[in-house]
């Protein structure tokens, strides 16, 4: 299911009024409904299936890594919904048999599961775990580096803090393979 337009324009329609501004004024009277529009986008995730955009595959008798990186994205804080951005890697080890993806279907799974509220944490593993299970994957390494806005603008006001997660699956476990992809990652 898509977002609920109506429903949105409404609340912050509300939002307006509950900061003390008059939604009808002039700058304001169409921003509930442009609001609307952008969460659509910005929450497309939601309604959206990885096992649909990995489903392009080929066969190309490859077992070894591949790596893409510094694939940049935007999502939003589930905590304050403001925004949270920078940049993921992910790298996988294809199953027996050498099945692989499209290069560019791996940043289409970053930017799904981006699009949604979103925690690092939770981010990062849902990137992995997607390319394990659709790819029949023997390992998967995702480290995603960000800053959050509500760590830069409000809050503890840190701009510029870097927080960076990692979530590893199978073979990728071996501290040989990490070292690898890690440095690789840093390159
Ligand atoms: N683990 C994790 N925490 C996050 C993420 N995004 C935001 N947060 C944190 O979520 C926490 C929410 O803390 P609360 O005390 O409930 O909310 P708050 O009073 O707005 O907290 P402050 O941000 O410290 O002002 C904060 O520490 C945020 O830094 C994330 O992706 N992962
Ligand atoms: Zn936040």
């Amino acid at each position: 299911m898509s977002v609920d337009k109506p429903r949105i324009e409404a609340a912050v329609r509300e939002i307006l009024a509950a900061i003390g501004e008059d939604p009808d004024r002039d700058g304001l009277a169409e921003t509930p409904a442009r609001v609307a529009r952008a969460y659509e986008e910005i929450f497309s995730g939601l309604s959206r299936d990885p096992a649909d955009v990995l489903s392009t595959t080929f066969d190309l008798d490859h077992e070894e890594l591949v790596l893409v990186k510094d694939i940049p994205f935007y999502s939003t804080c589930e905590h304050h919904l403001v925004p949270f951005h920078g940049k993921a890697a992910v790298a996988y080890l294809p199953g027996a048999g050498g099945k692989v993806t499209g290069l560019s279907k791996l940043a289409r799974v970053v930017e799904l599961f981006a699009r949604r509220p979103q925690v690092q944490e939770r981010l990062t593993a849902q990137i992995a775990d997607s390319i394990m299970d659709n790819l029949d994957a023997r390992g998967v390494m995702v480290v995603v580096e960000c800053e959050h806005m509500c760590m830069s603008m409000r809050g503890i006001q840190k701009p510029g803090a870097q927080t960076v997660t990692s979530a590893v699956r199978g073979q990728m476990r071996t501290p040989a393979t990490r070292a690898e992809v890690l440095s690789l990652i840093n390159a």
